[in-house]
């Protein structure tokens, strides 16, 4: 809890995987929920006691089906929606097994960095996607 704000504020592990020929996955949010309808990193709440590794590979096995084998820290994003707060994880999955599927039925995509900027993510996606495309445009 942000003891100023009294907001909560949600930590999510955020996972910009690449594919073996560079390009970067997409996932599409359903509808109903919080930004949905946008398209974004795959990922979901770090839960209480997990470790940021543990919560990426829970949530991209829940949602994709692949196993992570390695990451690596991209950038910290924090953003106020007014509603909650979120602070975005940000890691690089640069390597992982399996072929990725939306187990939830969600749409995805596989997108050169460059046109990451023809997509519409959240609100607070913005300085991630500028850091991809700086590290990998
Ligand atoms: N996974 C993900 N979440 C993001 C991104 N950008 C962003 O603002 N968020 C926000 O982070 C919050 C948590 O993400 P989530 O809804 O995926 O969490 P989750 O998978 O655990 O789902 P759940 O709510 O069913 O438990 C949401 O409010 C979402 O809008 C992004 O690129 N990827
Ligand atoms: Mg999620």
């Amino acid at each position: 809890m942000d003891s100023l704000s009294g907001k909560k504020c949600v930590h999510v592990a955020v996972g910009v995987i690449l594919g073996s020929d560079g390009r970067i996955l997409l996932a599409k949010r359903p509808d109903h929920l919080h930004m949905g309808g946008r398209w974004e990193f795959p990922g979901g709440k770090v839960e209480e006691g997990e470790s940021i590794q543990q919560a990426m590979t829970r949530e991209l096995r829940e949602e994709l089906d692949i196993g992570v084998l390695a990451m690596e820290k991209l950038i910290e994003v924090r953003h106020d929606y007014g509603e909650k707060q979120v602070f975005l994880d940000t890691w690089c999955v640069t390597a992982f097994s399996g072929k990725a599927r939306g187990v939830e039925g969600q749409a995805l995509a596989w997108v050169t960095a460059s046109d990451l900027t023809d997509y519409e993510f959240p609100d607070a996606n913005q300085p991630i996607v500028v850091a991809v495309q700086n590290r990998f445009g």
